[in-house]
């Protein structure tokens, strides 16, 4: 299947000199959530700003369906909804005025079935005649959404979209993605929050410095790069780990009563059975074990501090 969003060799040097994006590829397929990770002044918003035709690339191409953002820039943009960051304008205006006016930037034809449609499924259709400067933060983040969606675009781009907001409303944000989704948008979000890449992405890119470090599927990512611990909570005290353990590479912690070995869960053989063994060799007897698996925050950390 052709991507619906094609970036290639896409850079930017802004005028004060300074390289915002070097040489980024990316192919986005069409009904995925995309998350794109990285710290602060990475070139997210950059990167979207170009494919949004709000910052004029230095080179490289985007296609957006087919369309150039830049020979092509009304078709390619009319498949494109931004979600930016911040409310900026309209709070006196009501809901429907708002959203209805957004649609007709694009010179499309009104289409009020479609903006109930979308109003509806953002649960804002009881709120279509409220202004909406008296709405709560949540509504206000849906009302942007539903902005970016009146003039039906196939591509959602999500600025951060829940920076600041408490874990409710978050994991309500989330919903209302998925959904999007299973509605056949494709979805690709920025975000700080690694918690949301793991919960809703299904492929993740990492970028750092302009660079696009890596893209990978997400659980793939997990797979790969995740590493497993084995934490063993020790009968007795230890003051130091025997030197004929030394091999295992372990870790000694919580005043020597727990004893952390880091394996890879994909490798051949985990050495669990041969650490077993010795630990009962070397009389260390454990009264509890349990394991866990790194997070996709500890991958993201570990990648961009070797890139330093
Ligand atoms: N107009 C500009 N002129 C010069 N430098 C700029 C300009 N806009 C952005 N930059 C620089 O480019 C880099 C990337 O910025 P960008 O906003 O794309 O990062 P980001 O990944 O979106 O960061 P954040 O998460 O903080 O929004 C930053 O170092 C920023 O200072």
């Amino acid at each position: 299947m052709a991507p619906i969003l094609k970036i290639s060799g896409l850079s930017k040097v802004y005028d004060s000199g300074f390289t915002a994006l070097k040489s980024v590829d990316l192919e986005i397929d069409k009904g995925e959530i995309f998350a794109l990770l990285g710290p602060n002044g990475a070139g997210k918003t950059t990167l979207i700003s170009i494919i949004c035709g709000l910052v004029s690339p230095s080179g490289g191409t985007v296609v957006a369906d087919g369309h150039d953002v830049i020979r092509d820039y009304r078709a390619a943009r009319a498949m494109i909804g931004l979600v930016p960051q911040e409310l900026t304008t309209d709070s006196f205006e009501t809901v429907w005025a708002t959203v209805s006016f957004s649609r007709g930037l694009f010179g499309k034809p009104k289409n009020p079935a479609h903006i109930e449609k979308v109003l509806k499924a953002l649960s804002l259709y009881d709120k279509r005649d409220s202004k909406v400067m008296t709405l709560s933060g949540g509504m206000k983040r849906r009302v942007l959404i539903a902005k970016a969606l009146a003039h039906e675009p196939e591509i959602l781009f999500l600025d951060e979209p829940t920076a600041g907001v408490d874990v409710e409303l978050r994991r309500d944000m989330w919903n209302v993605v998925r959904e999007l989704r299973d509605g056949g948008v494709t979805i690709i979000l920025t975000t700080h929050y690694i918690e949301e890449a793991e919960e809703m992405a299904d492929r993740v890119g990492i970028i750092n410095k302009g660079e696009l470090m890596l893209v990978e599927d997400k659980a793939e990512l997990m797979r790969k790069l995740g590493r497993k611990q084995l934490r063993l909570t020790l009968h007795e005290p230890l003051g130091a780990l025997p030197e004929a353990l030394a091999d295992h590479g372990l870790e000694l912690g919580k005043d020597g009563t727990e004893i952390v070995y880091t394996y890879d869960s994909q490798g051949e053989r985990t050495g669990i059975t041969t650490l077993l063994s010795d630990l009962s060799q070397n009389g260390i007897r454990f009264k509890d074990l349990d394991t866990s698996q790194s997070t996709l925050e500890e991958i993201f950390v570990n990648l961009v501090r070797n890139q330093q």
